[in-house]
């Protein structure tokens, strides 16, 4: 059952139609025929009051006698046309006059439809309808359209629309944000010249073919001022083989410097900020991998806190802290070259690895580290073996072969370490198994003489030991 309201709304939802003609007659017969067909009606005798009441109301179609005193149809039709409130409501003339020019101008002036008078009542109904549908079929286009831009323009995403050549053809508010440019000023532009590292081969992007349909890829996409920020570019095919492609990006920059603080964070030791294990795990697998290739030798130390449990006893823990963190920044000073690595294994023990050097050079690098901890002279009062904070030192070198693990490299500088400690303390031991590859031109283990220049000119008792 119809309430009052829906009535009403029915009404409001009838297509509303202006009938313009100076004969008064014509007017009642079509105006009560419309009616019958249940339309609204509005009625104008002139073309200037047509013109008034059409930006009035807005109706939906306008019926336009051509022939009228006055402002004739044409001319009507031709400042509704012109007026932005009026210009997109079809107009379908009536005119005894059927010469072509007249049908031509009236259709060049934008009229929808032209129909012939005498008119027959039933083809008028049959226009108007069909004018009517079209119209409807236009709206609603048109209002998808606006939604649509609205989304795209709201949009945080950039989107782009582009050719195959890289060519832009369309970018989206978002866009002209992420890469600093001002609205529309990135149609046109090529998409090659924004990605990084990309190439143009036989007029087609290679950024766009390589990406197109793939997902979602990294990219680095340079910003107007040169700089180069990381996006997400999802790159998809229009349609099978129009040649445009959509391409989504997402600005990343931010997340992936967090993520690389992350990282980074994640490989630093939180207590003394040098590397931790972590990092030096990684980072001795690729050193051990160069290795391999170039058959340069590889040099690691292992060293230990020395009695450091009574340190902690004697000065409390955040002592026992503030020590580690010293003794971490002596190694650092100690790892020079940019493929030096110093880093704390777990709790007072510390390695440093050291790329392309060989057996001698490791042993003089340990006893200056060995020497520099027991120079900073940090009394550890309660240990039998010094006064002052020492460290045992153990170290080994390996030209690694094919057949070698870089986990024997570690055991054979912590056993090193290990019988440092047992020869008494405050000392350097090396690891050696093989005499013939002393000097790391082979692969093996080097086993190393005195190393010149490795004596501690401690008052204390270091030596460098050599372990079989
Ligand atoms: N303050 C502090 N102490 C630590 C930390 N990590 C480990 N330790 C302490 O270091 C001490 C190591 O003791 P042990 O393994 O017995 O070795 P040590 O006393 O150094 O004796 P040797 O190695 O035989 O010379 C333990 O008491 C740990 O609690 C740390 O981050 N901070």
């Amino acid at each position: 059952m119809s309430t009052p309201a829906t009535a009403l709304l029915a009404e409001v939802r009838k297509p509303a139609i202006l009938i313009v003609d100076d004969a008064a007659e014509h007017l009642g017969v079509l105006r009560s025929i419309l009616l019958q067909q249940g339309y609204q009606t509005f009625v104008a005798t002139s073309g200037e009051r047509a013109l008034e009441i059409a930006q009035r109301i807005q109706p939906d179609l306008v019926l336009l006698d051509v022939v009228m005193a006055g402002m004739d149809g044409l001319e009507t039709c031709r400042r509704m046309k012109a007026h932005p409130a009026t210009a997109r409501i079809p107009v379908i003339f009536m005119s005894a006059r059927g010469e072509t020019e007249d049908v031509v101008t009236g259709f060049d002036l934008g009229a929808a439809d032209y129909i012939r008078k005498p008119l027959r009542m039933e083809e008028v109904c049959a226009r108007v309808r069909a004018q009517l549908r079209l119209r409807s079929n236009s709206e609603t286009q048109k209002a998808q359209a606006d939604r649509l831009r609205m989304i795209v323009n709201s949009m945080d995403q950039g989107l782009l629309i582009v050719e195959r050549s890289g060519r832009i053809q369309y970018a989206n508010p978002a866009c002209d944000r992420y890469l600093g440019f001002a609205p529309d000023a990135l149609v046109g532009r090529s998409l090659c010249d924004l990605l990084d590292g990309c190439t143009l081969r036989g007029g087609e992007c290679m950024g766009v073919l390589e990406l197109g349909g793939n997902g979602t890829r990294e990219v680095m996409i340079r910003h107007r001022d040169g700089e180069l920020h990381a996006m997400d570019l999802t790159m998809t095919p229009m349609h099978a083989d129009d040649g445009l492609f959509v391409a989504l990006l997402h600005d990343i920059t931010h997340h992936k410097r967090s993520e690389d603080a992350l990282q980074r964070a994640a490989l630093l030791d939180p207590l003394t900020k040098i590397a931790n294990r972590r990092r030096f795990d990684a980072f001795l697998e690729q050193e051990w991998q160069r290795a391999l290739r170039t058959g340069q030798p590889l040099s690691l130390i292992v060293l230990d806190v020395d009695h450091f449990k009574l340190y902690n006893d004697a000065l409390g823990h955040a002592a026992g802290d503030a020590c580690l963190r010293t003794v971490a920044q002596t190694l650092q000073g100690h790892a020079a070259r940019p493929t030096d690595l110093a880093a704390r294994y777990g709790g007072e023990e510390f390695v440093l690895l050291f790329p392309e050097t060989p057996a001698d050079g490791a042993a003089r690098l340990a006893e200056l580290v060995r020497a520099a901890v027991e120079d900073l002279q940090l009394p550890n009062p309660h240990s039998p073996t010094a006064p002052w904070l020492t460290v045992s030192v153990g170290v080994a070198t390996i030209v690694p072969g094919p057949l070698d693990g870089s986990a024997q490299l570690f055991e054979c500088a912590d056993r090193a370490m290990y019988a440092a400690k047992a020869g008494g303390r405050n000392r350097v031991e090396i690891q050696g198994a093989a005499p013939d590859v002393a000097q790391g031109s082979e692969p093996g283990f080097a086993c190393l003489g005195s190393a010149p220049g490795a004596q501690s000119n401690s008052s204390h008792a270091a030596e460098i030991c050599h372990c079989t």
